[in-house]
């Protein structure tokens, strides 16, 4: 249920007034009613149901009493907003009221950090506008009511992301939205009304993390993470006829993309490892391509696959429509929901025809690295949201949990535990606005040349806190950081999946690698130490 129906079913409503001493008298097997938030439920027949048991339930300590705390302690505010839970309310406790609301849909949360900064009351920021917050509470309201059921369903029964769904983000102007700033949003009619004029990667941004906070990274990437991925070089680099045939039906959601790069034989050694190989036909009307690849998001459900390509000439990128015959595609399971589409692909013999090679035959390389800085600050975006969010609900576990007669937060360790994972999330979340700035000044040449290696640190870095919040999300968690659903559900979810963004886009190693390589390139020969 999204936040918005959540409310309007929390808008104070006429309950029968019942005295707490009248509570108290149905406390057995049968007859029992207990207290959630001043609200009385009569849990008689939903006792053997109950998930937990029916013993807790008749605890003396429960039992026509007031159950907040313990409550709390075990289940996520969620369950009582189910309507078959709601149901089971028989009336409320005189004099009382109910204290715990959620907020309206799109508002920012009040828990300390679970909002950058710029979404705080009493901060500031240079970068944000009016149209940026406009946008974000829209994007929220939208995810919250429209994205994240379906997103909970899919990454539970790994079925690829809705259709309809992808194809309403393309009406909305989602889609187009998710590909950054540029030509492909003159004319358009964005989602929230933004003006193409006004759309920056701050704006980008602000999709990118707001689809995070759903906490279900496999749909987040089978969610059109091959378009975002795979589409730009086709953008940049096809011919007309080819623009013409691709780039608009996947911005509308009728046909599907996917970068295929990676393969068993080579993973960030693109250039000596890959084995695929284009042969050009002696008129020069087409290619056969032969090979695999491995771990491409979304290749299960792709019409077209942005694929390196080794040649005669060197590198090549082909964009290949499956259309054309000779392409295979299985399902790999990861360590995050099949929704993501994660495919083995196979190229038997493919008679791919030249209009659709992606820039020069031989010149490939470019092609390849003009998507890296973009797809690695999309990557960062959303690790680095991620490990907010996770950090806030480390935050709100430890407050309403209670160990040795206390919340837990009143423990020093835990306290300092929570220190060292805001300070990160909040540098990382500053870091990743100074970046995105830049991207908003620079030129794509300057970003290459001189914001390369920042993404590319920035990505390394934010990993490692993604790890190190995932890490002690757990320890807090306890078994719940281990469990599938329930109050741990997102954290075992994000702690099960952040190495995603570790090792898709580059591995930290490599990036880091990258990025201090970079810096030595403009090593100033007159300074010494
Ligand atoms: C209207 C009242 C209640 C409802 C609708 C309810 C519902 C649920 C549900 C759906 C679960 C499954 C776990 C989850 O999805 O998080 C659960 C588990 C549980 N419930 Fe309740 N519950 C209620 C009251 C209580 C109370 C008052 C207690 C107090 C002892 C309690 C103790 C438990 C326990 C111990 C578990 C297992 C927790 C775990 O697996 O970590 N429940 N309950």
């Amino acid at each position: 249920m999204s936040q918005q129906q959540q409310s309007a079913q929390n808008k104070p409503v006429e309950r029968k007034q019942i005295e707490a001493s009248e509570v108290e008298k149905h406390n057995k097997k049968g007859d029992l009613w207990i207290v959630i938030d001043s609200l009385i439920y009569d849990v008689s027949k939903f006792a053997a149901l109950h998930p937990g048991g029916e013993t807790v339930l008749c605890d003396p300590e429960v039992a026509g009493q007031d159950a907040t705390e313990v409550f709390f302690g075990l289940h996520k505010h969620e369950i009582l907003m189910k309507p078959q839970y709601k149901r089971l309310i028989i009336g409320q406790v005189s004099g009382e009221e109910e204290q715990i609301v959620p907020p309206p849909a799109g508002s920012p949360s009040k828990v300390p950090y679970a909002e950058p900064t710029w979404l705080t009351e009493k901060f500031h920021s240079p970068y944000f506008q009016d149209h940026h917050r406009h946008l974000q509470r829209e994007i929220r309201k939208y995810v919250d009511e429209r994205v994240r059921e379906v997103a909970q369903r899919c990454e539970a029964n790994g079925k690829r992301p809705d259709v309809d769904l992808i194809q309403e983000m393309g009406k909305n102007g989602l889609n187009a939205m998710r590909m950054g700033p540029g030509d492909h949003l003159k004319g358009r009619k964005l989602f929230a009304d933004i003006k193409p004029e006004q759309f920056d990667y701050f704006c980008e941004m602000i999709i990118t993390q707001e689809l995070v906070r759903m906490g279900a990274r496999g749909f987040g990437d089978g969610l059109q993470g091959g378009m975002v991925i795979g589409l730009p070089p086709v953008m940049k680099f096809g011919n007309a006829e080819t623009q013409k045939e691709i780039i608009e039906p996947v911005l509308a959601g009728e046909k599907f993309i996917c970068l295929a790069i990676t393969e068993a034989f080579a993973g960030s050694d693109i250039v000596g490892g890959l084995k695929t190989f284009a042969k050009k036909s002696e008129d020069g009307s087409h290619y056969i391509v032969n090979g695999t690849k491995k771990w491409i998001t979304n290749g299960v459900f792709a019409d077209y696959f942005t694929t390196a390509v080794k040649t005669d000439e060197g590198f090549a990128v082909l964009c290949i429509p499956r259309s054309v015959g000779g392409v295979e595609t299985k399902q790999i399971k990861t360590s995050y929901s099949t929704t993501a589409g994660t495919a083995y692909v196979m190229f038997d013999d493919c008679k791919v025809p030249a209009k659709y090679l992606l820039g020069e035959d031989g010149a490939g390389i470019p092609v390849i690295l003009s998507n890296f800085n973009h797809e690695r600050w999309v990557m960062c975006c959303s690790t680095i949201r991620s490990a907010r969010a996770i950090t806030a609900q480390c935050m709100m576990w430890s407050h309403q949990r209670k160990a040795f007669g206390k919340p837990i937060i009143s423990q020093p360790v835990v306290r300092q535990t929570l220190a060292s994972l805001i300070s990160q999330c909040e540098a990382a979340q500053a870091w990743l606005e100074n970046v995105t700035h830049q991207m908003n000044k620079m030129d794509y040449y300057e970003v290459a040349t001189h914001l390369a290696g920042q993404i590319a640190l920035l990505k390394s870095w934010s990993t490692r806190v993604s790890h190190d919040v995932a890490d002690h999300a757990v320890n807090i968690l306890g078994g719940r950081g281990l469990t599938k659903g329930g109050m741990g559900g997102f954290v075992e979810e994000f702690h099960r999946t952040y190495k995603f963004d570790a090792v898709l886009g580059g591995s930290e190693e490599i990036l880091a690698d990258l990025g201090v390589r970079q810096a030595l390139r403009n090593y100033p020969v007159n300074e010494k130490l």
